[in-house]
């Protein structure tokens, strides 16, 4: 059953999910109100001690700017229903900073007072000081003036009706400065709990609105084409994935070619030295033990090279051998060693967000990875958030910041340096607030024998813990193909102390050793859900083993 996320009701594990209806981006000064409003739950003692302050920016896709007129109808809303709004006292993150359109209001500018008779029929000049008019405000005053001569012959136009025109007409006519802010309650009192920990009042979060093609505004959420189905490499938790998914032809083309290219290094390696091995000997237990050496060099483990001697000598022991059937052979043993791990990565929507936390060693394509999962994603219509936990390298920031510009995802950062799990708890509870179908959390590179390194992943998880006990969601490691013995060592220990929940192998279009995926698999058993073939937006394909084993082996597809 192909599951759409646009106008359809499914149910995903846990509970029905309601689909993702376009969000209404509320003006700014009502998410200002609302932040200001917000009330996080009193912490337990224990996360306050765990989260350094961390002052976080939220960048979120452009609201509908209203109209001329709504503005000006907005700008003659009382802004008092802001000051108005009752600051709960444990508030734990003051009025945001907010940025909107609209000049600055002077006191009582922005109250609309009703217009008496009295006041329609005496000329607008009174209530306007003509020498602080614009041209354009004077000229809409004429305008205003010649209505009023021409007033008794338009029956429908009312004093009331006249005045409002002209007031409308002169604040359209003001030049509009670019911003105006709420600024915080003057006695909102400091907050000594986690959020004041994870907010600090002089810097609170600022609401920014990477700019958004006009096609992504045109077509609300609600209106797009039906998603037939997740994107490939996803599966939904409730629905077992039992389809294999079908690789469209065209596109195995390009990536497969890639992946065939990334991996001609180790298979011509392999086929090589198996060739000079096997020539016109019979199949003895010299030639099986320097088969599995070579196996073994190729990084492909002890456990899948005994797989494949073993089955070698059960088909032709003392018989004649070619270079060929061995690569056939270990195709076939590489492939029933990948099989069960190659799973779709399953998504639980009934989380709101589904929280996955990307980690693994420096360079080994992080961020990269988590710029095309959200393309994927947000592709698939559903609403994704970036967390910028890679609080370490300055680039990293600025990196995630790009791919969710392109991929139209929300992002959550904060300066460098700042507590990468205080991040990581505020990015969870914004994408709650925002509803957003997905959250992924990037971290800093870091070596698996670095202990204060790895000590601060612990932390993000345990902090994440404590807003949802099954969170993070899915912990994906990537491992870079170049690396070789080393990224068996490096999932050992991620998934003790972050509690790895899946791979993503990265780089196989470069000089790749991907036989160390096989030996990874072979001892741990935890499932590759996608592999990296280049450094665009869409050089992320679903993990197929029996193409990743004939690859290896060097087999014609
Ligand atoms: N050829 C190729 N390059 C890749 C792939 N994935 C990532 N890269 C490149 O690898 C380099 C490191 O990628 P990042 O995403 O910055 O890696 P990272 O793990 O976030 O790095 P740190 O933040 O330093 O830990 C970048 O130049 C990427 O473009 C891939 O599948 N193929």
């Amino acid at each position: 059953m192909a599951i759409g996320f646009i106008k359809k009701i499914f149910n995903f594990g846990k509970g029905t999910v309601e689909e993702a209806k376009p969000q209404d981006a509320a003006p700014e000064a009502e998410i200002a109100a609302a932040v200001a409003a917000e009330a996080l739950p009193a912490p337990e003692p224990a996360l306050a001690e765990e989260i350094a302050p961390v002052d976080v920016a939220v960048d979120e896709p452009v609201a509908e700017q209203p109209s001329a007129e709504e503005a000006s109808e907005e700008l003659l809303e009382p802004l008092s229903d802001i000051e108005a709004l009752p600051l709960a006292a444990e508030d734990p993150i003051r009025p945001a900073e907010i940025e909107t359109a609209g000049g600055p209001a002077p006191d009582d500018a922005h109250r609309h007072t009703p217009v008496t008779d009295e006041d329609a029929a005496a000329p607008v000049e009174a209530a306007v000081k003509p020498e602080v008019l614009s041209e354009a405000a004077q000229e809409a005053l004429d305008t205003y003036a010649a209505l009023q001569e021409t007033a008794p012959e338009e029956p429908n136009i009312t004093p009331e009706a006249l005045a409002e025109q002209a007031e409308i007409a002169a604040v359209e006519a003001e030049p509009v400065s670019d911003e105006t802010s709420a600024t915080p309650a003057a006695d909102a009192e400091p907050i000594e709990d986690v959020a004041a920990a994870i907010d600090d009042a002089s810097e609170a979060p600022v609401v920014e609105t990477p700019a958004l093609e006009e096609p992504a505004l045109e077509t609300p959420v609600s209106e797009l084409p039906a998603a037939t189905s997740l994107p490939k490499g996803f599966a939904s938790a409730a629905e077992r994935a039992g389809q294999e998914p079908v690789a469209a032809p065209q596109a195995k083309l390009t990536w497969y070619q890639r992946l065939r290219r990334g991996l001609a290094r180790t298979s011509s390696q392999l086929t090589g030295q198996i060739a000079s091995l096997f020539t016109k000997r019979k199949l003895d237990e010299a030639t099986l033990q320097d088969l599995e050496d070579l196996l073994i060099q190729a990084d492909l483990g002890v456990e899948t090279a005994m797989r494949i001697t073993d089955t070698l000598a059960s088909e032709r022991y003392g018989k004649d051998v070619s270079g060929e059937d061995v690569s056939r052979i270990m195709a076939g043993e590489i492939t029933k060693v990948l099989s069960p791990v190659a799973k779709p990565l399953e998504l639980d929507l009934s989380h709101k967000p589904h929280v996955i936390l990307v980690v693994g060693v420096n360079g080994t394509g992080k961020t990269t990875t988590i710029g095309k999962l959200a393309a994927k994603l947000s592709g698939a219509g559903l609403k994704v958030m970036l967390a910028a936990g890679d609080t370490f390298r300055a680039a990293a920031i600025e990196q995630l910041k790009i791919w969710a510009e392109r991929t139209k995802s929300d992002i959550v950062s904060s300066k460098l340096g700042a507590d990468a799990a205080g991040l990581a708890y505020e990015a969870f509870q914004q994408a709650r607030e925002k509803k957003a179908d997905v959250l992924i959390i990037d971290t800093a590179g870091r070596l698996q024998n670095k202990t204060e390194l790895m000590a601060e992943l612990e932390k993000i998880v345990r902090v994440l813990g404590k807003l949802d006990p099954d969170a993070p969601h899915t912990v994906l490691q990537t491992l870079d193909a170049t690396t070789g013995q080393n990224a068996l060592q490096q999932v050992e220990i991620f998934r003790n102390v972050a509690g790895v929940s899946g791979l993503i192998m990265t780089k196989l279009d470069g000089t790749a050793r991907g036989g160390i995926l096989v030996a990874i698999s072979a001892k741990h058993k935890l499932p590759v859900y996608f592999i990296g073939v280049g450094e665009g937006i869409d050089d992320l394909e679903p993990f197929e083993a029996k193409d990743f084993a004939e690859a290896i082996a060097g087999v014609a597809a």
